[in-house]
């Protein structure tokens, strides 16, 4: 459904020399990247702010054109048939609606049939599988401007669906939504990726939207990929620290074993975080035998913590991962 060779988004931009005329300098927003997404995946395509994730998207649409570099969606390249691509997939950006502001939900999503020639029948039959999923019903005749967001959401969902798209790009879809509609929306996407095998590619900073529907996750860091694989081979990758987390039978100073010190205390709970290469068992039989201990538990590095330690560059070009070299 996607294939991307080594390509590099280059913007130029002034630069903060000093002087009268300021320096034109070029920076490379997406700078040699190269993958491919097979039909049927859901991929969710993570990364820090302005690493470069809304200009690949763009680029996959059509929007802007690469560089350089070799992209292919759906078999066609997206800059030069941008129109016949648009039959094709569907896109949808979290923090731009295509729906018509004035017009009830339900004219707009006529007006969408009309945009991508959908026949009559095919799109009652269409809208009528969409309403029930997303459960518009209760909002069909509102005009748009009068929706909430998360009604707004799964709206503009119904509008880039309604050609039964083969690829769906989302950029940010539950940003701003409450924990109600991301589970709807969450629930949605990933009955439409099993049931109907649309592919999808998902941008989020939500890493519930990771957990719960990804298997496959690509991280872009300044423009260059730096992790492709799954999620759970990404935890396991990380030389992510755990936490030892120990109630003692009374309050005590900080525990110090060694290298390994308590960073948190909290009356009788204490918190320790134990390196990767640590052995957890024989750390918890020195504890037993210097403290007395009513209850233990080792926690592993949820995926927000990976991330973050990631995004901070604490491990240098990271996962040895798959196949993504800097
Ligand atoms: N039209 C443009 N002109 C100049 N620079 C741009 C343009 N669009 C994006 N950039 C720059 O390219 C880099 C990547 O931006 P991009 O929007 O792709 O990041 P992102 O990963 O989507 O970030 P975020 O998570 O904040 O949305 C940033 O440094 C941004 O400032």
């Amino acid at each position: 459904m996607i294939e991307a060779r080594d390509v590099v988004k280059s913007f130029t931009v002034r630069g903060r020399a000093g002087g009268r005329r300021r320096a034109r300098t070029t920076l490379r927003a997406v700078d040699g990247v190269s993958f491919t997404v097979g039909r049927g995946e859901f991929v969710g395509y993570l990364g820090p702010n302005g690493a470069g994730k809304s200009t690949t998207i763009k680029m996959l649409t059509g929007i802007l054109t690469a560089t350089s570099g070799g992209l292919r969606v759906c078999g066609l390249d997206p800059s030069r048939r941008r129109t016949a691509l648009a039959r094709r997939i569907g896109v949808v950006f979290g923090q731009r609606t295509t729906l018509w502001w004035d017009l009830p939900l339900r004219d707009s999503l006529t007006l969408v049939r009309r945009l991508y020639r959908v026949d009559a029948a095919a799109h009652r039959a269409r809208l009528a599988e969409l309403t029930a999923l997303l459960e518009l019903e209760p909002f069909l005749h509102t005009p748009v401007r009068q929706l909430s967001l998360g009604q707004r959401m799964r709206g503009d969902l119904a509008a880039a669906l309604l050609h039964d798209p083969e690829l769906l790009v989302l950029d940010e879809p539950t940003i701003g939504l409450d924990v109600v509609s991301k589970t709807t929306v969450r629930d949605f996407l990933e009955r439409i990726n099993r049931e109907r095998g649309t592919t999808i590619l998902l941008t989020t900073h939500d890493l519930g939207d990771i957990e719960r529907l990804c298997r496959r996750v690509m991280i872009i860091d300044r423009g260059r990929l730096a992790y492709d694989g799954g999620l759970d081979e990404l935890r396991r990758t990380v030389d992510a620290d755990r936490t030892l987390v120990v109630e003692l039978a009374a309050p005590a100073p900080p525990i110090a074993l060694g290298e390994i010190t308590a960073e948190r205390v909290e009356g009788a709970r204490q918190w320790l975080r134990i390196p990767r290469e640590e052995n957890a068992a024989a750390l918890v039989a020195a504890l037993a035998e210097r403290h007395e201990i009513r209850d233990i538990a080792l926690r592993e590095a949820g995926i927000e913590e990976v991330l973050a330690g990631l995004y901070r560059g604490d491990h240098a070009y990271w996962c040895s991962g798959r196949p993504v070299a800097p």
